[in-house]
């Protein structure tokens, strides 16, 4: 049994939530809530687990803690006969890769910082240092790169080229996090819309808030 500590409704916690059902690997599956709000993920016990302090993380069955999201999405994604997620080419496997920590750099982790830095974020237990410009700054920075994936998208169905990949599901990601921090993305940008309508149909995205029975 796999063991996936994490926040229910968390936009990283969500990619991987995602891929555990694109994958088919939910009956592997157990999930242990971390309480973020209450600042859990910061305390030793769950360092002890994941040094950045941060959701999700992977426990698989040796025992062996994996954190960060494309590395647990590569995990899982290595455990069925052909990857589905992070590309089978060496050029689709660098291409995904590249895309994918597009997604982070340009949108997902700047909405983060900005969220962190600029609103109230997790509270002041656990937000111990803010640089509201600096969250601000990367507000921008999410806004040019949603401008950036717009213009992906009209050229491609999926992020990453022709197939749904583990880029998409950090793009998702950054749509939900865009949400909670009610970041609105410009009207304009009309294939990056469409291309989150195509995905919002995806069984895997409609309900990966509900999956886990957590264990606390
Ligand atoms: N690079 C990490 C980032 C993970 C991350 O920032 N997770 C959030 C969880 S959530 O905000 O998406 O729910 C977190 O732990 N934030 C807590 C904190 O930054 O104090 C990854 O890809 O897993």
């Amino acid at each position: 049994m796999l063991t996936i500590f994490d926040w229910y409704n968390g936009p990283y916690p969500a990619r991987v939530r995602i891929a555990v059902q694109e994958l088919n690997l939910l009956d592997q599956v157990r999930f242990v809530s971390v309480d973020l709000w209450k600042g859990e993920h910061k305390k030793p016990e769950f360092l002890a687990k994941n040094y950045s302090g941060t959701l999700p993380v992977l426990q698989i069955e040796d025992g062996t803690y994996i954190a960060e999201c494309t590395a647990i999405t590569m995990y899982l994604d290595s455990l069925g006969p052909t990857p589905l997620l992070t590309g089978v080419t060496p050029r689709d496997k660098g291409v995904i890769h590249m895309m994918n920590k597009r997604v982070e750099i340009e949108f997902l982790d700047a909405i983060s910082v900005y969220f962190h830095h600029a609103t109230p974020g997790l509270g002041p237990d656990v937000e111990h240092y803010q640089n509201r410009e600096w969250g601000l700054r990367m507000r921008d920075k999410a806004l040019r790169g949603a401008h950036y994936f717009n213009e992906v998208l009209k050229a491609q169905p999926y992020v990453a080229g022709d197939t749904f990949s583990m880029a998409d599901i950090a793009l998702i990601g950054g749509f939900v996090f865009a949400n909670i921090v009610k970041l609105e993305i410009p009207a304009e940008l009309t294939a990056l819309h469409t291309w989150h309508a195509r995905m919002l149909e995806r069984r895997s995205v409609q309900n990966w808030e509900t999956i886990s029975n957590p264990v606390s």
